[in-house]
């Protein structure tokens, strides 16, 4: 878990970059991953001021790296979705007067009413969730007015959670923001007239609007930098802040996506995105508003259980090193011999299930599988669910379809050549694997020029086109099918957890059993209006 920055020039190429690890460079916050798991493993936080430190330490490497940032003429940024800044009263004026001869973590120390930021992976907020659902008249009316149903990572959740069950520091709370204004990850947002919901505000807290203000479009630019920045870092006056968005729609930005492609991406969480022209919001997955296109939207699917389960596994199986994870990966076949997992260690968001299954060839669970096929039993297991969900979301993969991969996995060639077998598509990156800084550097170019009609698209034309990197095996069609169909068998074996089983069950809209689906049988594949 980073804090990073890339700066673009006006050929779109990358001539700078930086990056803050939080666990290493800060370690006096004493995170692993850059967060905290509390006790009831439910509750998941990052404290505030790491992340302000955080930002310290970037710009200050960057000065000293002589990147001259008077010629910067604008900037966005993108912060992991969902994660909860409650500043404290008194903190618009003290951004007001920041005196630039000192760090900003020491500036703000007193300026949030809460510590401990809750972040994507907090879990602790389902009696909100249950709450909210049931104010909106049921989860799948939620979905249909926000785009999702109740998550407890979402930040309406958790104001309403902070309001129940801390009110002197909800009381304490100024202006209740998250750090990014990504609006549609907050379960307030009414993803069609983009304005707030009444009834979601209702539900959350009383006169929450004119805490929160109006919600923007994502290419708004929100004035000059502060004075602050201009006197400590050499900012020019009129350089331009445009509004921030989260991290996934910043990558859907910084990769170009295309109609028909698959966006999957390999953070810290794994999500797999598509650009949605027409909401159908369901129960499963997320729609927000596009970041490029005011009027459309994006799909989004979250899976928590993604490279910290996949280093879990390198630590254990491979001597932690991604050298040896990926010679495992070369070393066992495609289909693993029929030997799958599923990798749930913590509560998983799609699905919403826990815990770890093996099953070895014979499809009876197991309690542990020999290191070189666990490796393969981890990621096959997980790409295998990514392709089920999306093809739930609505996916199908039809000839030129491309898979395109970012994220800090993504520059993992072996893992990047399992992912394009069990998709039976091609796989492209772009140069860099950080598609979500570079995608908040398009956009602050295009923050500059949007009010005049250009389009994104327009904008960022020049930009270099995504790189082929790996293609599927060609049996990967019929190896296909035998794991789909230990998916689907191993979704039958005890003990199995019942909700899992369910899970892997309703996959198949005809109740087959041991058979897997096919995309054209299931009656979900997107139409070709439906995606750009
Ligand atoms: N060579 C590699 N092989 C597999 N995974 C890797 C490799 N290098 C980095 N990663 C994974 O990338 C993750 C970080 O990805 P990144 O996109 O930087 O995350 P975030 O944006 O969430 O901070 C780490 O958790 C690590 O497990
Ligand atoms: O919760 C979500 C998406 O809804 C996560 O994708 C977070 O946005 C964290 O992203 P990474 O740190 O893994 O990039």
């Amino acid at each position: 878990m980073k804090l990073k920055a890339v700066v673009i020039d006006g050929e779109l190429r990358v001539v700078h970059q930086s990056g803050v690890q939080f666990d290493a460079e800060l370690p006096e916050f004493r995170t692993q991953g850059g967060v905290h798991i509390h006790t009831d493993r439910l509750t998941v936080t990052s404290p505030v001021l790491m992340w302000v430190k955080a930002l310290d330490l970037l710009l200050d490497k960057m000065k000293r790296a002589g990147l001259d940032f008077s010629r910067v003429r604008a900037l966005s940024g993108s912060g992991q979705q969902h994660g909860s800044v409650f500043w404290r009263r008194g903190a618009s004026e003290t951004l007001k007067h920041l005196d630039p001869d000192q760090d900003l973590h020491q500036l703000l120390q007193d300026s949030f009413s809460v510590s401990d930021s809750p972040v994507w992976m907090d879990s602790s907020s389902t009696q909100q969730c249950e709450d909210l659902q049931a104010a909106a008249g049921g989860a799948l009316r939620l979905a249909e007015i926000t785009g999702s149903r109740a998550y407890e990572r979402f930040t309406g959740n958790q104001i309403a959670k902070l309001r129940q069950t801390r009110a002197e520091e909800f009381q304490d709370t100024e202006v209740r923001a998250s750090l990014h204004l990504h609006s549609s990850g907050m379960n307030l947002l009414d993803i069609r007239t983009r304005n707030w919901s009444e009834i979601c505000l209702q539900a959350t807290a009383p006169h929450l609007d004119q805490l929160l203000g109006a919600p923007l479009p994502s290419t708004s630019v929100l004035g000059p930098v502060s004075s602050y920045f201009v006197h400590r870092y050499g900012f020019s006056e009129s350089c331009s802040v445009v509004a921030f968005t989260g991290d996934n729609p910043a990558s859907l930005a910084g990769m170009r996506l295309q109609p028909g492609d698959v966006a999957v991406s390999l953070g810290t969480s794994d999500t797999v995105f598509l650009w949605l022209q027409q909401p159908r919001p369901a129960l499963e997955g997320h729609v927000f508003c596009n970041p490029v296109e005011q009027q459309e939207y994006m799909a989004l699917l979250c899976f928590k259980n993604g490279s910290l389960t996949r280093e879990r596994v390198r630590n254990e199986c491979a001597g932690a090193s991604w050298e040896l994870f990926s010679a495992a990966l070369r070393d066992t076949p495609l289909g693993n011999h029929g030997n799958i997992g599923f990798y749930f260690e913590t509560m998983e968001i799609t699905p919403p299930v826990i815990g770890v299954h093996r099953f070895d060839s014979a499809d009876c669970e197991v309690s542990s599988l020999s290191p070189q096929v666990e490796v393969r039993a981890v990621v096959e297991g997980q790409f295998l669910s990514r392709r089920l969900h999306a093809e739930r979301l609505g996916y199908s993969i039809i000839p030129g379809t491309r898979v395109l991969a970012t994220g800090g996995a993504s520059s993992n060639k072996e893992i990047l050549q399992v992912l394009s077998d069990v998709f039976n598509a091609p796989v492209y990156t772009i140069d860099l694997s950080d598609s979500t800084c570079l995608g908040s550097a398009y956009r602050a170019l295009h923050g500059l020029v949007a009010e005049s009609g250009a389009s994104f698209v327009d904008v960022v034309k020049k930009a270099p086109e995504p790189r082929l990197v790996a293609t599927p095996h060609p049996k990967a069609k019929e190896v296909r099918r035998p794991l789909y169909d230990d998916a689907l068998l191993a979704s039958e074996a005890e003990p199995c957890s019942r909700s899992l089983r369910q899970e892997l069950h309703e996959t198949c809209p005809h109740n087959h059993r041991n058979t897997f689906c096919s995309p054209a049988e299931t009656n979900t594949s997107v139409s070709g209006d439906t995606l750009r």
